[in-house]
């Protein structure tokens, strides 16, 4: 079995890909994006090629430079480096899940192919199956988001008997609300030592209490540092604080999700924060509005996750100047 130099847990920031006005991929930026990550966040894990990524809107050729950039600027600065290699293509996925352990990635997670779908739990187990003997080394991580895929299988019921078909299958990424189904993966794995790593940042405290050893998300790449804090003050039992914590994350989210809220609007927020530039996103998906970027600014203000001088408008101004103006969020 392929074993990761630790377990994969804590933060794990969903990585945006940073591009040009013109679309095209902004490699420049990722080492100060990694340097960010770290000293600013906290964050020492990464989830790239994801939702977040925009990996599935990426060519297998961006998606091979992408994660190659990635783990070179994170060597010797970030924990683990995990690749999205999932893919409708078979062939493709496995291209992908082949260079991820050649470029010497930390692990490699999939998401159900969405367009074609497998029915039932034993074909989706086998297409994840031949992703994963593609790297035999590297561990594997499924990563289930059926609002986006379609695919409905709960997770507790593909993760029974999963390592007998996948000897590599290290851990779940589960990007649903239902904590039933992650409790329950939870419970019915105790005995094995998987990464359970949530994906609804909004609600990570409940899923804490699961048992979630660890979370991937968006909100990771400027909210890491208060969602730390939160961790930790779970990890002291200080539960008041920790529910004070995410009442406070909760109060931006809630914002967002109110005004139209996804990867574009992640871009945006993130290129606020850091003053990285993260530029547009692909089509079809369209920049974030001007309204959205001035009401999200003075949320995270009011709420004390922005600072004046924090404010990196320089930044901000060249996004919007070359901006379609839309309110299209996806
Ligand atoms: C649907 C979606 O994009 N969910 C995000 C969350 O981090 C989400 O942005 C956050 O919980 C706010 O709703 C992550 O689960 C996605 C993710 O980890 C990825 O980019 O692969």
């Amino acid at each position: 079995m392929a074993s990761p130099k630790k377990q994969l847990q804590g933060l794990v920031a969903a990585t945006i890909t940073p591009m040009t006005e013109h679309g095209e991929i902004n490699f420049s930026v990722i080492g100060q994006y990694v340097d960010y990550l770290v000293e600013e966040q906290g964050v020492k894990n990464i989830f790239v090629n994801g939702t977040t990524g925009e990996g599935l809107s990426l060519s297998v050729s961006e998606r091979r430079q992408v994660a190659e950039e990635w783990v070179t600027r994170g060597r010797n600065k970030l924990d683990q480096v995990v690749i999205h290699v999932g893919a409708l293509s078979l062939k493709e996925s496995q291209e992908l899940a082949r260079h991820a352990a050649e470029i010497g990635a930390d692990g490699i997670a999939v998401i159900a192919p969405f367009f074609l779908k497998p029915w039932n739990k034993d074909v989706l187990i086998n297409f994840l199956k031949e992703v994963a003997a593609a790297a035999p080394a590297l561990p594997f991580y499924y990563y289930h988001i059926p609002a986006l895929t379609g695919v409905k299988i709960r997770a507790e019921e593909l993760l029974d008997g999963i390592q007998d078909k996948i000897p590599t299958f290290q851990g779940l990424k589960f990007s649903d609300t239902d904590l039933l189904d992650f409790g329950q993966c939870v419970d019915q794995n105790r005995q094995r030592q998987f990464a359970f790593l949530f994906g609804v940042d909004e609600q990570l405290l409940s899923a804490l209490v699961m048992g979630a050893t660890g979370a991937v998300g968006s909100t990771y790449n400027y909210l890491g540092k208060e969602t730390n804090q939160m961790l930790e003050a779970f990890e002291r039992k200080d539960f008041s604080s920790a529910l004070n914590h995410q009442f406070c994350i909760q109060r931006f989210i809630n914002f967002v999700l109110k005004l139209g809220f996804g990867v574009s609007q992640t871009k945006a927020i993130m290129t606020l924060v850091s003053g990285i530039p993260m530029g547009p996103p692909r089509p079809p998906l369209q920049k974030a509005s001007r309204e959205f970027i001035d009401d999200a600014k003075a949320k995270l203000k009011s709420l004390g996750f922005l600072s004046s001088t924090d404010l990196k408008d320089g930044n901000l101004e060249s996004y919007i100047a070359s901006a379609s103006l839309s309110n299209q969020s996806v």
